[in-house]
């Protein structure tokens, strides 16, 4: 393997590997990629880029980034002073489902989120909400054109957490063949995995979410029921 600096090297701000830097020091301010936690990966015809491990993500340089190719899974860059980031196998999990960007955030909202839908619904419920502006702003799912609706049902499945990243992989594969419209997963104690066709569309879901989150948590704080309003 050449060092093939070419891959991670361009002045445009939205090659992906300055794409990932600029997304994540966003991120950092929001609360999402906090403590090295979280993070970003975008894929660019067959070439994934992936931050590196236990890194300040809001830090970041595009040197640091992992290129991977896609189809053989190898790695065509690789920063010898750091692994690539636990989140990689769950990132591909999204791409292989068509994702062109994968968002992992630890939002204390999307945290907070599964410990209600838990002590409310049981461990085995969804995230549900409905009658609520912002959910216009999530797609519909996956081959399907357009946003949900005003009076749409949006539902997040919810996985267990685990002692490490990598071992979410098949409960987070298994969500999304269960909920096949999904573009989120929520990752209970942890955080969410969010995605879409492109970098727009998997940032502005993920905003959307997290909006939506906070939300249900106030609601949840004022009595107010977040499903089967009158
Ligand atoms: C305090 S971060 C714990 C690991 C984690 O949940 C995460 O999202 C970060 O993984 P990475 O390997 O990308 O640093
Ligand atoms: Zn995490």
């Amino acid at each position: 393997m050449s060092d093939n600096e070419h891959l991670i090297q361009s002045e445009d701000p939205t090659h992906p590997a300055n794409h990932i830097c600029e997304l994540c020091a966003k991120f950092y301010n929001l609360g999402w990629v906090t403590g090295t936690g979280g993070g970003t990966s975008i894929k660019n015809g067959d070439k994934i880029y992936i931050a590196p491990s236990g890194v300040q993500k809001e830090l970041m340089k595009p040197t640091d980034m992992f290129v991977m190719d896609f189809n053989t899974k190898e790695y065509l860059r690789k920063p010898q002073t750091h692994k690539p980031s636990a989140c990689t196998p769950l990132f591909l999990a999204a791409f292989n489902k068509g994702a062109g960007c994968c968002i992992h955030t630890h939002s204390q909202w999307a945290v907070l989120v599964t410990l209600l839908v838990e002590r409310d619904f049981g461990k085995d419920a969804c995230f549900e909400i409905e009658q609520l502006e912002q959910i216009k702003g999530i797609g519909k799912g996956r081959g399907k054109t357009g946003n949900l609706g005003y009076y749409d049902r949006l539902k997040i499945p919810i996985i267990e957490n685990t002692p490490h990243e990598e071992d979410l992989t098949s409960s987070l594969e298994e969500a999304i063949e269960k909920y096949p419209d999904t573009y989120a997963v929520l990752v209970r104690r942890h955080g969410i995995y969010v995605w879409g066709d492109n970098v727009h569309k998997a940032k502005t879901q993920c905003e959307s979410l997290d909006y939506i989150f906070q939300l249900a948590v106030e609601m949840k704080k004022l009595g107010l029921p977040w499903t089967n309003m009158k």
